[in-house]
Order: structure tokens, then sequence, then C-alpha cells
């Protein structure tokens, strides 16, 4: 019987065919745990589990980019807590302050690898399915089980496909893709399913890292890419099988697609840009592990050469990764940001989630690259969050309210 991507590799997570539906104990390949969950995963590994070490220190990824450099002492003390915990267990993938989000970090490792279970202690972990591998996100208890035993267990998820045909116009890009998506399947339209996006092999590992991040947001347990077109190397028994049975079937022309734009403060609250009206910001901030790569750099900077940012506007780049900002740095696209009037933060999370670097005030209108804007997700409950893409975003920066980077090109 044909099986989907998630299938595949689930069943052979458990060592035996397992389908839709099923709930399947697997080994895990992977566990993932960042700075601002790692010191509740520890407290249960040692204080509930009784669990003094890990079951693979080579198998166990700890990464400080949530709150990164920490912003208050109390932070400080905490992610000094976990390095001394991480230098104990003896975890090579250790990945600290500046070296980025998590995400993007474990896949330029070569960390995580198509046909993986990795599982993560973040709802964006349905990342690693840019790469092809099976990525959940579970709570504190949870990962402290896989971390200490390298088994979890999971409801084999349904599968919903989202299908994209043609290619995209100028200024239109994956994160148009991914809004677009969740306009049609709203907020809840994969809950527990995964997610397969077809029809995008022409794609680079880091922007279907923005399709992956985004099923989360849809409900999904996972969100895959194909393993094809990419260097990563997929093992043989993992391709997309003829037949094999999706819940739900997603069309989206990618010839016709227009730049889309969620408004407050829902995710699926999405809107074609030439529908919005003007929406003036305060602030653009381009970054996160859904869209602050390198070719949302690159992509910005093409629109912002030579220009300046709008008076009163401030334009934020947080880099996803160490990685991204080198490249961004040799080929002189920071240098083009940052004369454009762009302020640069350091790789990881940065805003995102309201923490530090960036935090919006009572009142503000921030167009964001990210993946989240319900109520207070940057700071202030009062802030306004409008999602779209890093040439959306560019061409913001310019105009001081939200724009088509085709009517400024
Ligand atoms: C802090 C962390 C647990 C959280 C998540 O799980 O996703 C964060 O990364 C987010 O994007 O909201
Ligand atoms: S960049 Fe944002 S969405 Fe991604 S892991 Fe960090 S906080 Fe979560």
């Amino acid at each position: 019987m044909a099986q989907t991507l998630s299938e595949q590799i689930l069943s052979q997570a458990a060592g035996k065919p397992v389908r839709a539906g099923e709930v399947a104990t697997v080994a895990v390949d992977l566990v993932m745990m960042h700075d601002s969950l790692s010191p509740s995963i520890i407290k249960i590994m040692e204080q509930e589990l009784g669990a003094e070490r890990v079951w693979d220190p080579e198998r166990v990824a700890v990464v400080v980019d949530h709150v990164a450099p920490a912003a208050t002492v109390q932070t400080a003390e905490k992610q000094n807590e976990v390095r001394r915990w991480v230098q104990r267990q003896g975890i090579t993938h250790f990945y600290d302050v500046g070296r980025g989000i998590s995400h993007p970090v474990l896949v330029e490792e070569g960390v995580a690898q198509p046909g993986m279970v990795i599982v993560g202690s973040d709802s964006h972990s349905t990342a690693y399915g840019c790469v092809g591998a099976f990525g959940s996100g579970m709570g504190s208890t949870d990962i402290a089980l896989a971390a200490a035993t390298g088994r979890t267990w999971f409801r084999v998820p349904e599968t919903v496909l989202v299908r994209a045909t043609g290619r995209f116009r100028p200024g239109v890009n994956a994160k148009d893709l991914a809004l677009r998506a969740a306009r049609e399947l709203r907020a809840d339209g994969a809950t527990y399913a995964a997610v397969e996006w077809h029809g995008v092999e022409f794609l680079t590992v880091m922007e279907r890292m923005t399709l992956a991040t985004f099923s989360i947001e849809v409900g999904a347990k996972a969100g895959l890419v194909p393993p094809v077109g990419i260097p990563q190397v997929a093992p043989e028994w993992l391709r997309v099988e003829e037949g094999a049975i999706y819940s739900r079937v997603v069309e989206v022309d990618l010839n016709t697609l227009q730049p889309q734009v969620s408004a407050p403060s829902f995710v699926d609250n999405v809107s074609d840009l030439g529908d919005l009206g003007r929406v003036a910001v305060d602030v653009v901030y381009l970054g996160t592990c859904t869209n602050g790569h390198y070719e949302d750099m690159a992509a910005a900077a093409r629109i912002l050469a030579g220009k300046q940012v709008a008076p009163g506007v401030r334009l934020m780049v947080v880099p996803a990764s160490r990685d991204a900002m080198l490249r961004a740095t040799e080929d002189g696209t920071l240098a083009t940001l940052l004369a454009a009037g762009a302020a640069i933060g350091t790789p990881g999370c940065g805003a995102c989630i309201g923490r530090h670097m960036g935090v919006l005030g009572p009142g503000e209108t921030c167009l964001f690259t990210g993946n989240r804007n319900f109520r207070g997700r940057m700071g202030s409950p009062e802030a306004n969050i409008y999602l779209a893409s890093a040439e959306v975003a560019a061409a913001t920066a310019l105009a001081g309210y939200i724009a088509d980077p085709q009517d400024v090109l």
C-alpha cells in the first residue's frame, strides 16, 4: 500500500509498517531543546524521571537562541546552568549565543537529515521538514522523556496535501504560498495532520523552511517538502508514492498568486495585499526561522539597494543564523541593508516572541516576516502585527506603508 512521507518515516522508526490513525512507539533520531525550555526539561529529567544522563549525547542538540544574548540577570543565570549541564552530559551539538535559531542551525550543521524523526522543545520543529525529516514540537515532559530514552510515541498523522503548480511571479515567494495555504486551511485546518508541500522542488532548503515552519500555524504535527532537488541525500525508501492517501488537497496556482498579508491578530486573517488598503507602519522586522534566511535578506537588499528607509520607520534585520549572516556579509547584502538604514541584530529569535531586541510598544504597527501575529506576540498587546514576506517587508520599509514589491521596483 502506498504511504505518505510521514507514514514512511514513522514506519521506519517504529520498525514495522504503520498507517495514519495508528499509535506508534518510535525511535527518535534527534532531540532538540533550546534555552527557553531547557531548564524545565533538565529539571523534569532529573527530578521526575530520575534520569541523570541523556540516552545518547550525540543525538541531543541544545541551542541558545530565544533570548540570545541574555537580556536579564535571571536569564543569564539560567543559561549558565544549561551550559554546565551540556558539559556534564558530553553533548557535542551545542550551539551558543550568536550561532542562530535552532532550526536553520541544525540543518546547516548537517545534524537534521532527510528521513529522520526529530522532536524539539519548540512548536516550529516542523521546520526540519525542509529536508524531508519528520520534525515535531513537544512540551517539556515529552522532550525530557525522549532525551532520556531515545523513544517517543505518535498517533500517525493523516496528511493534508498542498499542491502548487506554476512559478512565482516577481515579488511573490514561498511566504505568499504559506500564507495562501493558511488562508485556505485556516488555523485549525490541518490539526494533528502532516502537511506535504508538493510542486516546490525549485525552492532552496531555507525557502522550504518557510513552508515547513508555517505548517504548525495550520495546526500540523509535521510539515514536509519531498527531499528532492537539495544537497541533502534522502534514504532510498523515502519518496512520494503514487496512491498515498491525503485527507485533503489544497491547490495553489503560483502563476496567479499575489503577495499575501495576514492582518492582526490571527494568522489566518489573510488577504491579497492589494485588498488591504493603506496601512502605515512604524516598524519593519525581517527575521525568524520562517523568513530570516540569507535568501530573505538578499531579496530585501535587491529592493532596498541605493534607497533609504522611509522617515519614521525602523527597519530591524535579525539574521536567522550566523551562516546566513556570513553569506550576507560576504556578498555585500548586509552592507546594502545597513546603507538603506537597517539596524542589524544578533542571529537568533530576536523580538519574535517579544522578549528582547526590539519589542513593540503600545499602538505601534509592525510588518513582520515571522509566523505569528496574535496580540502581545512581539511585546505590547496594543501593538498590531501584519505578517508578510521579506520582499513585502522591504517594499514597506521604503514606502512607510504596506506595499507591493512590484510597485517599488
Ligand atoms: C518559546 C518556544 C517554546 C515557542 C514555540 O514553541 O514555538 C517559540 O519558539 C514560538 O515561536 O512561539
Ligand atoms: S524565530 Fe520565532 S518562531 Fe522561530 S523558533 Fe524563534 S521564537 Fe519561535
